[in-house]
């Protein structure tokens, strides 16, 4: 923490009920008549955007759960189509800034809001979200920000606090703001020490790239340089097409119709990559939805069995694969009880992880995710690939992925791993084969991907997820 980030600024507000008591009695009437989510326009997206951002930090429910347009948060999905585009952009970028939005709070107020007043920070944390990073107008935020208070029981006798410190927000932002964001850390310690324990002097470059949304890759059947020119994209060293965020939607896409391609980070697409060979061989994907990896596999001429213990999530699989016609028999199980007396000649195993590669597109993981965590998968997945070896028949390959950046999800686990299993090594990839990601191939020949790779002018163009993938050889 920075000097001065507690300090009151100058003219700090001071935390009580400052709404006069005739007006307060006013609005408690208007309350009571007519939900003034019916009154305003975009009342009901900031009120949802509070109770998710509420979910997420309070309860560590996870965003993309929250979101899912099937089983999601009804707060959510009983949205309109234009209201739920903003509600994921206030979370985004609320959760991407929050140290930052709460610094910038604290610094506003006198003393320090009450840990019980939770709602109401919630509602400052959505204002402010707003008015420090999205094009939404400054008055329409800090009015919404004060009826969306009125309107709440809990954090009525603060709306003229909130009025007062939204306004001040949004006089002070181009002052204040730069200096707040530069002596405030990104991330909450538990995140931050870890990472940079783990990459010492890659750490900075690390967090600074982990709140930056990430370009879209998308993995191509064929061509790529044919579709980076159709979809005004770049081709990458792992044969994906980079291109910008398209404003609408991808499946909006030239060539999404026809299943010429499919959306996966150029970081996920390295680990079906690593096998020996594939064309023609049983190779078993074993926490395989929604199918990227697969879909991986299956190109390449394998013969794919595709797991998942998701019933949901394996009917995705189902249906993208369809989309991209490609064949491959699925199998709902969990890996654990996946029998296979024959065995298979080659294994993917793209394990459950605490995805902290991927905070660029789930900002909500250093909220909802701990150090219990990592333990906890990284037990998981020492079971899994336990389970995972007993499948490959001698002569076969293995990959171990998944989507960490925490070694003892990755190369620590993996090591015990190999402790414990003499007949297994690593078959180390060579890192010429990415021609510009030979940085990515650790001392043993592991693949260790973090978004401060593939570094570009363009912001928009930098940067790739966080992901561990080691080819592994049965005697
Ligand atoms: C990281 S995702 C896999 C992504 C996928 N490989 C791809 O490239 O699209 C992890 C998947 O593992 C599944 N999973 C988690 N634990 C599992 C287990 N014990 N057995 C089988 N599947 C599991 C989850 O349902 C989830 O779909």
């Amino acid at each position: 923490m920075g000097p001065g980030r507690n300090a009151p600024a100058q003219g700090a507000l001071v935390l009580t009920g400052t709404r006069p008591n005739r007006q307060r009695r006013k609005s408690q009437k208007s309350y009571s008549r007519r939900d003034p989510a019916d009154l305003k326009p975009g009342l009901a997206a900031r009120q949802a955007a509070a109770r998710l951002l509420s979910a997420v930090t309070e309860s560590r429910a996870s965003l993309d759960g929250l979101l899912d347009p099937a089983g999601g948060n009804p707060a959510f999905t009983g949205l309109g189509e234009q209201d739920r585009l903003l509600v994921r952009a206030i979370l985004l970028s609320a959760l991407r800034h929050l140290q930052v939005i709460d610094a910038f709070i604290d610094r506003l107020v006198d003393n320090p809001l009450p840990e019980g007043a939770k709602a109401l920070r919630q509602v400052l944390r959505v204002g402010a979200a707003q008015i420090l990073y999205l094009d939404v107008p400054d008055r329409a935020a800090v009015d919404l920000a004060v009826t969306q208070a009125d309107s709440d029981p809990r954090n009525r006798r603060f709306a003229g606090l909130v009025n007062a410190l939204l306004r001040r927000m949004t006089r002070e932002k181009e002052m204040l703001l730069p200096e707040i964001a530069a002596i405030t850390p990104d991330f909450p310690d538990w995140f931050e020490s870890r990472l940079r324990a783990a990459y010492k002097s890659e750490a900075e470059a690390i967090l600074s790239m982990l709140s930056q949304p990430p370009a879209i890759d998308v993995t191509v059947k064929d061509d790529p340089g044919g579709w980076a020119e159709k979809l005004g994209g770049v081709v990458l060293p792992t044969g994906s097409v980079r291109i910008a965020r398209p404003d609408g939607p991808v499946s909006g896409l030239p060539g999404f119709d026809a299943g010429a391609w499919w959306v996966q980070d150029a970081a996920a697409s390295l680990p079906a990559q690593m096998f020996s060979r594939l064309e023609g061989l049983e190779i078993a994907d074993l926490c395989a939805a929604p199918g990227g990896k697969t879909a991986q596999l299956a190109l390449a001429g394998a013969r794919v069995t595709a797991c998942d213990q998701s019933a949901t999530r394996l009917e995705r699989l189902r249906g993208n694969l369809a989309r991209l016609g490609l064949d491959v028999s699925t199998q709902l199980t969990r890996a654990q009880d996946l029998i296979a007396p024959e065995g298979f000649d080659g294994v993917l195993l793209d394990a459950p992880c605490s995805s902290t590669g991927t905070v660029r597109r789930h900002p909500d993981i250093p909220y909802t995710k701990g150090p219990d965590d990592i333990m906890r998968l990284a037990r998981v997945q020492r079971d899994l690939l336990d389970h995972a070896a007993g499948l490959v028949r001698p002569g076969g390959e293995l990959v171990f992925s998944n989507c960490s950046l925490d070694p003892e999800e990755g190369e620590e686990m993996v090591a015990g791993f190999l402790s414990d299993h003499p007949a297994w090594t690593i078959r180390p990839m060579d890192g010429s084969r990415w021609p510009g990601l030979e940085n990515a191939i650790t001392a043993k020949g592991e693949i260790r991907t973090h978004p401060a790779m593939l570094a570009d002018e363009d912001p928009r163009l930098a940067g790739l997820d966080g992901f561990y993938a080691v080819l592994l050889a049965r005697q």
